[in-house]
């Protein structure tokens, strides 16, 4: 994708944009892109054990600077992200047409209220010098996470989807602790006036009933009391077990949808499948699987049996052939000859470099190449060229000529 040109007003536009483009397409940038991440995530985790330890008096008196230093790190490091951010915003997704509305929009969604809560009350606190509050702010840079764990933003998805149901499970909860309350209330205020004299007293028994934790600093005494409570403890596992269940499924849901978006989004990347209409994409997708490689991993050795084909979404592969190397990289496919002649694996495939691949098994690429001639054809193409590239093309129609022999 390339970027929009931006209009006046925005910075530097041209170096901005070469920066997108560089990112998009250069390994070397992509890689220090993801190292940048890890870093921010490794300042994260340390700034947030900093923080709790700071709050353990005799470890803050013996590490008190290294506690300090972390601090100062992250508040640096993620004011630079902060920056970075504003300034790069505005170049990549130019959804309102106006640089500053771009900035304006970032600085007040959450992630952007989140980036800012990271380091600015942090900084503030070390500016005026009240290091005893720093500890309560740590858990602040936490929240950064949601940024780059793709977990987070599911569960917190699943939250949103299914926020109206769980408004109801509150609005269910206030009932049920309003009205065991009210009845422990009427029950045993004269009894135990110190505990449960009041209705607000009273409703702390409930929800610590209702939620089942039981602290025990308020028990009911009386029969009826207790008869009542069987009901207030019974009811608190329905309680809590209808929430767990709205958000497991629909967190089970969004990783499902996630796994859709992101494996339809690597299938748009193979000029093979960009033909196809949208309801055969989506047939595809149920037989494909996502898989990365490291570079230098060995993904097919020459002489193994076959028992799939990979498509490249990004990176980069080498091929090991015996009288040549040769390197196939974004939207080509490899492991087809071996499934289609049913013959030993042709060549040995190594990472060049780190590597997206779909994955499609031996016998779902059959049952597919039987239901897409076109595709069918394109790989039989693709396949009968390298052969003859390798100079495999002889030995590989007589291993299949052998075989058809003998299936007949
Ligand atoms: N000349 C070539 N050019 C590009 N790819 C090749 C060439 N020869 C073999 N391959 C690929 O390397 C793969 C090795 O495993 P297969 O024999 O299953 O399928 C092979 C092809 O996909």
């Amino acid at each position: 994708m390339r970027p929009v040109p931006r209009g006046r007003g925005s910075a530097d536009p041209n170096l901005r944009d070469r920066l997108y483009e560089l990112l998009e397409h250069d390994p070397l940038a992509y890689s220090i892109g993801s190292r940048f991440i890890q870093l921010i995530i490794g300042v994260i985790v340390l700034n947030v054990a900093a923080m709790i330890l700071a709050s353990v008096p005799e470890l803050d008196d013996r590490y008190g600077t290294l506690f300090a230093g972390i601090t100062i790190l992250s508040v640096i490091v993620f004011a630079l992200e902060y920056a970075a951010r504003l300034w790069t915003v505005a170049g990549h997704t130019p959804r309102t047409g106006s640089a500053l509305a771009d900035r304006l929009g970032y600085v007040f969604s959450a992630l952007g209220v989140i980036d800012l809560m990271a380091f600015l009350p942090a900084a503030i606190v070390l500016a005026t010098g009240r290091h005893a509050t720093l500890a309560a702010l740590g858990v602040l840079p936490f929240f950064k996470l949601i940024r780059y764990s793709p977990a987070m933003r599911s569960l917190l998805a699943a939250v949103h989807a299914e926020r109206r149901a769980l408004i109801g499970c509150v609005v269910i909860l206030i009932g049920a602790v309003l009205t065991f309350a009210s009845l422990l209330y009427a029950i045993e205020r004269e009894v135990q006036p110190d505990k449960l004299g009041t209705i607000p007293q009273a409703m702390w028994w409930a929800i610590v009933t209702l939620g089942t934790v039981g602290y025990g600093d308020v028990v009911p005494v009386t029969p009826l009391g207790k008869f009542i409570s069987t009901f207030a403890i019974i009811a608190g596992f329905a309680m809590i077990a209808l929430p767990v269940a709205i958000i497991s499924t629909a967190f089970a849901e969004e990783l499902k949808r996630r796994d859709f978006v992101v494996t339809w989004g690597m299938l748009a990347r193979v000029p093979l499948f960009s033909h196809l209409s949208a309801s055969e994409i989506a047939d595809i997708m149920r037989l494909l699987r996502a898989r990365t490689i490291e570079q230098g991993e060995v993904l097919v050795r020459r002489g193994d049996a076959a028992s799939s084909m990979y498509f490249i979404t990004a990176g980069e592969v080498e091929i090991a052939l015996p009288s040549q190397h040769v390197r196939l990289t974004d939207g080509t496919f490899f492991g087809e000859i071996a499934l289609l002649h049913k013959t030993k694996r042709s060549g040995t495939v190594t990472a060049a470099r780190k590597t997206r691949l779909l994955v499609l098994d031996a016998q779902d690429f059959h049952a597919l190449i039987a239901r897409m001639p076109t595709l069918a054809d394109h790989v039989h193409t693709v396949a009968k060229a390298r052969l003859a590239d390798s100079g495999d093309l002889a030995a590989a129609e007589l291993a299949q000529a052998e075989r058809e022999g003998t299936d007949r």
